[in-house]
């Protein structure tokens, strides 16, 4: 069966920002800019899933919500999937990454072309895109 890596696409609504992680291992994305988030386990949701990875990685709560984009497959068997999501916690924090930053769509857009995004996530940029305008 295959196995999911849910991500957060976390956004506040306020200041139509978007929440990135900055990957702390392996070297391969060391240094990269992520959507937190984490594997689902055997008997969770995707949605349960990404609510606990958030809590241990970033020390928040979110509320999980619809798909953005398309899945992408990270290697056979494997596959990455985004929700979108908003906070219902305090701040976030690095527990997990390097840094987080939130950003906005003129940002993002920059981040990308610059190659500072982990690559599977590239393919997210334009629905990214459109929920921040
Ligand atoms: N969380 C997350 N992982 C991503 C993204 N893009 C991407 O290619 N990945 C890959 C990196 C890893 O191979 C895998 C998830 O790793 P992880 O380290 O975040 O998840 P985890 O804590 O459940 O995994 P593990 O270290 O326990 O094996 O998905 C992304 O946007 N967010």
């Amino acid at each position: 069966m295959n196995r999911i890596v849910v991500a957060a696409a976390i956004i506040d609504d306020t200041s139509r920002m978007l929440l990135l992680a900055q990957r702390r291992y392996p070297p391969e994305v060391a240094g990269l800019w992520e959507l937190p988030g984490g594997k689902v386990e055997d008997g969770e949701s995707r949605r349960s899933a990404l609510e606990r990875e958030i809590a241990e990685e970033l020390g928040t709560a979110i509320e999980a919500g619809e798909q953005v984009g398309a899945a992408v497959v990270l290697r056979p068997g494997l596959e990455l999937v985004a929700l979108r999501a908003r906070l219902a916690g305090p701040p976030p924090r690095a527990l997990d990454h390097t840094a987080l930053c939130w950003v906005d769509a003129g940002r993002l857009r920059a981040m990308a072309a610059a190659g500072e995004l982990v690559p599977a996530d590239t393919a997210w940029v334009p629905d990214l895109l459109e929920l921040l305008a």
